[in-house]
């Protein structure tokens, strides 16, 4: 209890400062008094229990995201509660003063949420409790009863959203959930550092927040080598790369990341498992336990739900029992089969016994000393030859009972020895290097010509526990069904952002290890860079992994650029996919109009840029990105840029946990999700060809930026740009 004093004694001076944010009036339906709430980011009673200030995640705090003033309604446990809501008036206050404040009238509430659109970033992603949208809200407040994916634009606070969802489901499922069950799924450590503070701004801590690749460390250990999937990406953006291999490449990528690739392994494992039976009986010495057949159901029917491993396990304890049981048997059968001879030996002795007693009374005063000592002397060689023949009977019979006892002792261990037991890694390696095999599995679904491809890259890759990670799905629904993991996996409500990476076998496989679908998944295709290994469509996540129904929310609204900035990026995205995207759009908000800037020589180009970066920061803005396509860009940049007297630009690598803010240099792809107050693109050397995948690519560059964007690019360098008509 002291515990929990202290940690909400500490959350409430933590809100001393901006106790609450809004105001609402609520008369509910058949009542004659309206009363007032006071909405902040926790609750707070009064002496007499009546609440002071109500948190923004309880039922009643709906109203005011939701609803218009008038009629209203809200849901709570036991139902719905309709009511007139006649004020909605939002406060700001810092470091306890009030400054301002607000009566949202019937039409908008746009001018609280300008004033805090139009504030600069810093290096942090922060709570929008006091401005969250009526379509954010719905999302944030979705029932839990089905998996919920997200499409929404660039901007459209997605990001947000899935952290405050977060926080909104630990209140209130508060019994059924703790922040340790929660995982959030972001695409790197910059990420994740980004996003950090959001959460502990709204009160909730523990959760666990990780990448998939280190999930996957996590959970399969550290035997494998993994490339940098920058690696492959640096590859397929790169202007001079082959063609043909290019092709490859991605072919191959999407199909390590489908279900046909799950049902690859899924036939692989059969096999696995046929091959893993012995062709032998389970046999005592030449007593038969259990036969092969029975094995065989054993281990494919009735422990068939566990991992191979963990098969086995269970395997032995039933061959064990079974033992345990046939020995007893054998043992009562062995001395029954013995007894009666023995029995036949000790009544013949007692009988010779007898007869000798009986002929000596009868004879006991003719015989003379000599004649009876003479009987006495038959008679013990008789006994004696009894007493032999009955110890050697017993001996016989314990013998075998010894051998019996001694055989058990080893016989399981021996008989599941031969039992193939590898690691899934192995059986994975095998796949990607064995010829026969691969083309016996997925030779329905990949040509020759590819699984050449296949076996040749592995020689390099697999077949040094080298991966990329677009094997980890497959590595991971290995593990799963071989060998199963280490660790009891207790997460049961995962949110995954930036999902439009994650390929469909891998919205499986975490589907599948963590037996639940509480899942909000959170993405944008139009910012799908890594499209070549991830899911082209939503409708195939919620027809393959979520068959059994799943809900489908959009955001449109986007809420980070100002007009001019998003009206371009549409532009690009639009030419880019032939019109097949979905637009965002922006909320009113105007700012400077973007440019973009052609040079001949690089010299000119670079001076410009120089300057550029030097009215920015002039200008004070506190957060400054340029962004370039690759990572080699980046470096030929910075240089150039040193050699400008720029000495103090932090080049983001995928690696890096944090930033400071500042100036930083980025490739584009690595960008994704961040914001930055100024963003200036440059095209150096890598052309920005006409297509669909360059077309994302510069529109995550270009939907990054809050307030400014240039464009600087070197004659030859923007195709698509120019060919599409966007310019
Ligand atoms: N309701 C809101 N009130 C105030 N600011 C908001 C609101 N919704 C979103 N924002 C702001 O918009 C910006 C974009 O949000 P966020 O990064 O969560 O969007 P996203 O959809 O994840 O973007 P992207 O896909 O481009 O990475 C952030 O600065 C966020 O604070």
């Amino acid at each position: 209890m002291l515990d929990v004093s202290k940690e909400n004694l500490s959350k409430v001076i933590h809100a001393k400062d901006k106790p609450y944010f809004s105001r609402i009036d609520f008369q509910e339906t058949g009542s004659n008094e309206s009363k007032k709430y006071y909405i902040g980011k926790l609750s707070l009673l009064k002496e007499n229990n009546e609440p002071l200030i109500i948190d923004w995640r309880a039922p009643i705090a709906s109203t005011y995201y939701d609803g218009r003033l008038g009629e209203v309604s809200y849901q709570t446990d036991t139902g719905t509660v309709s009511g007139e809501l006649s004020l909605k008036r939002q406060f700001t206050i810092e470091e306890g003063k009030l400054l301002d404040f607000f009566d949202v009238d019937i039409t908008t509430n746009d001018e609280f949420l300008q004033s805090h659109l139009g504030a600069h970033a810093d290096n942090r992603l922060k709570d929008i409790v006091s401005t969250i949208q009526a379509e954010q809200n719905k999302i944030i407040r979705a029932d839990l009863e089905q998996p919920l994916i997200v499409q929404g634009a660039a901007g459209s606070g997605k990001t947000t959203i899935a952290l405050h969802r977060i926080a909104y489901l630990i209140y209130t499922y508060e019994e059924n959930f703790v922040p340790e069950n929660f995982m959030i799924i972001a695409p790197n450590s910059l990420f994740l550092n980004y996003i950090s503070g959001v959460l502990p701004e709204l009160g909730v801590e523990r959760v666990q927040q990780t990448t998939f690749t280190k999930f996957c460390r996590r959970l399969l250990g550290e035997k494998y080598k993994l490339l940098s999937p920058e690696e492959k990406l640096g590859f397929l953006l790169k202007t001079d790369a082959d063609e043909a291999e290019r092709v490859q490449v991605k072919r191959l990528s999407k199909f390590k990341g489908s279900m046909q690739f799950k049902v690859v392994i899924d036939k692989y494992l059969n096999k696995i498992e046929k091959d893993m039976l012995p062709n032998t009986d389970f046999l005592l010495e030449e007593y038969l336990i259990v036969s092969r057949e029975e094995v065989k159901r054993l281990f494919l029917v009735e422990n068939g739900h566990l991992p191979l491993h963990r098969r086995l396990d269970q395997l032995k304890q039933n061959l064990s029992v079974k033992l345990k049981n046939r020995k007893e048997e054998l043992h009562d059968q062995l001395h029954n089969e013995y007894q009666p001879r023995i029995n036949a030996i000790r009544k013949r002795m007692a009988e010779v016994k007898e007869e000798f007693e009986e002929q000596s009374e009868l004879m006991a005063e003719e015989q003379s000393e000599e004649q009876s000592e003479e009987g006495e002397r038959v008679l013990s060689e008789q006994l004696e030859k009894l007493r032999l023949q009955l110890v050697a009977l017993m001996d016989e019979r314990d013998g075998k009972l010894a051998s019996i006892d001694k055989t058990a002792k080893t016989v399981v261990r021996k008989y599941l020895a031969r039992f193939e037991k590898k690691d899934a890694l192995h059986y994975y390696k095998q796949l990607l290097t064995k010829k026969e095999l691969l083309l016996s599995l997925a030779g329905d679904y990949l040509s020759e010509d590819h699984i050449h491809y296949i076996l040749d890259t592995a020689k390099g890759t697999a077949k040094k526990s080298t991966f990329e990670i677009e094997d980890l799905p497959a590595l991971l629904y290995l593990k799963a069904r071989v060998e199963g993991f280490a660790e009891e996996l207790t997460i049961n409500n995962v949110v995954i952002d930036e999902a439009q990476d994650f390929s469909i076998f891998q919205f499986f496989v975490l589907r599948y290890i963590l037996s639940t679908t509480n899942f909000t998944i959170l993405g944008d295709l139009s910012q799908g860079i890594y499209s070549y290994r991830g899911v082209d469509d939503w409708q195939e996540v919620q027809d393959q992994v979520f068959p059994d129904g799943c809900s489908y929310l959009m955001l449109r609204q986007s809420y980070r650029t100002t007009i001019e900035i998003m009206n371009l990026a549409n532009r690009v995205i639009e030419a880019g996919t032939q019109g097949r995207a979905v637009l965002a759009e922006p909320v009113v908000r105007h700012g400077q109009k973007p440019t973009i800037q052609r040079y001949d020589a690089e010299d000119d180009l670079v001076n410009e840029l120089a300057v550029k970066i030097t009215e920015l920061k002039r200008e004070n803005y506190s957060s400054i990105a340029l962004i370039v396509k690759t990572m080699d860009e980046c470096e030929r940049i910075k240089n150039l840029l040193t050699e400008q007297g720029f000495d103090n630009i932090t080049l983001l690598t995928g690696d890096d946990e944090s930033y400071a803010g500042g100036l930083v240099l980025v490739p584009a792809y690595l960008a994704k999700g961040l914001e930055f107050d100024a963003v200036v693109v440059a095209a150096l050397n890598e052309r920005f060809e006409n297509n669909d995948f360059n077309a994302k690519l510069l529109y995550v560059a270009m939907t990054r930026a809050m307030h400014r964007l240039d464009v600087y690019y070197l004659a030859g360098t923007m195709p698509l740009l120019e060919e599409s008509g966007v310019i």
